[in-house]
């Protein structure tokens, strides 16, 4: 398209899964003896539809949170991506590649780490399994040298290369399995859970890396994962699913804005005040001077509450607290969405 005719540039998504749905069907057997001789005459099938419908698309370079509750879908989501699983209907492009059908080109594009598995060499050293996976992927030995030099002072692997992988601490296994995922350059690493288990050092250590590679390199990340710091630390949009469904795209400021609909308001009063009554407010917590007040946004600005509390008492300090987001997304989980409420940012 020439420059210059009025028309805004749109990159062209890297990953687009179009009215994707995955029915998995399961064989139900029904208790005792009886049950497992009806079975021999008779199968009876359900189906259980992990994926329903799904739509999106990623532009490269993006780093979206995939998140839902447990079993909404998304490791039946990030295995049709991967190649692993075939959709029962629907199109799915990676790289302008359909990863089930071409699984071995798709896997050139693609790298994933499971923080419950590792694609390491467990009897191996960790330097012996990067030149394995240099060998399967064909790494230019160059090319290899320079990344594995690269990701090994951001990931400080230079103290266990030498160390078998079974005998590693799981937070040195991860920074080797992320290594291993970036050693052939993909366009796309899809994470699933990668920080689980580990502690808040490994975490820092993880989460610096993802953001480097997505900033120096552009690679676009996806990342499933149940605990929300690293949503927060890493991602600007989300994608939430729920029962297989996506429930909300967009960013994670919008989600605040839609669904924090509480603020609290920490005031620090001049003296201990016996009874602290502000309308519109309910008291969250109270430690002397320190009251903090839980407040409905869509009913009060803070403004007025911090008017209402100063026309009654004096107060020496206030700050507004915002909804963080792990109370957020926990309670859309547990109450689900309005059927109605179906967000998209595009
Ligand atoms: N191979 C399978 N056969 C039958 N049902 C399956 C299979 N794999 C997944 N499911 C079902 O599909 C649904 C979605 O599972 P999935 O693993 O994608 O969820 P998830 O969002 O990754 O959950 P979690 O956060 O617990 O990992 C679940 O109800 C699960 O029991």
């Amino acid at each position: 398209m020439p420059l210059g005719d009025g028309k805004a540039l749109v990159a062209m998504p890297i990953i687009e899964a179009q009215s994707v749905r995955k029915v998995f069907r399961r064989i139900v057997r029904r208790p005792g003896i009886a049950g497992a001789v009806a079975a021999l005459f008779s199968r009876e099938y359900e189906d259980k539809v992990a994926v329903d419908d799904v739509n999106f698309a990623l532009e490269p370079g993006e780093l979206v949170g995939y998140l839902g509750p447990n079993g909404a879908g998304k490791s039946t989501t990030i295995k049709m991506l991967t190649g692993i699983l075939v959709p029962t209907s629907g199109v799915i492009r990676v790289a302008g590649v359909v990863p089930y059908e071409r699984r071995s080109d798709n896997a050139e594009n693609i790298g994933v780490v499971f923080g419950q598995r590792s694609q390491l060499y467990w009897d191996l050293p960790l330097r012996e399994s990067f030149e394995l996976l240099r060998a399967i992927y064909d790494v230019p030995r160059d090319r290899f040298r320079q990344n594995l030099a690269h990701f090994s002072a951001i990931l400080d692997l230079e103290r266990f290369m030498d160390t078998p992988v079974r005998q590693l601490s799981l937070g040195e296994r991860m920074r080797g399995d992320f290594a291993a995922a970036m050693l052939h350059d993909p366009k796309i690493v899809y994470l699933d859970e990668p920080t689980i288990g580990l502690d808040v050092v490994a975490k820092e250590a993880i989460r610096t890396f993802i953001t480097t590679v997505n900033r120096e390199r552009g690679t676009t990340v996806i990342l499933t994962t149940h605990d929300l710091a690293d949503v927060e630390r890493l991602t600007r949009r989300i994608i939430l699913i729920d029962e297989g469904r996506v429930i909300f795209d967009g960013a994670l400021e919008q989600l605040r804005t839609e669904f924090g609909t509480h603020r609290t308001l920490v005031v620090t009063f001049v003296e201990n005040i016996e009874t602290v009554e502000v309308p519109g407010t309910e008291i969250e917590s109270r430690e002397g001077t320190v009251v903090r007040l839980r407040f409905d946004r869509r009913l009060l600005s803070a403004e007025a509450v911090i008017r209402r509390v100063m026309e009654r008492y004096p107060i020496s300090d206030v700050s507004i607290i915002e909804p963080d987001i792990d109370s957020i997304v926990r309670r859309i989980y547990q109450e689900g969405y309005p059927a109605h409420a179906v967000w998209s940012a595009t």
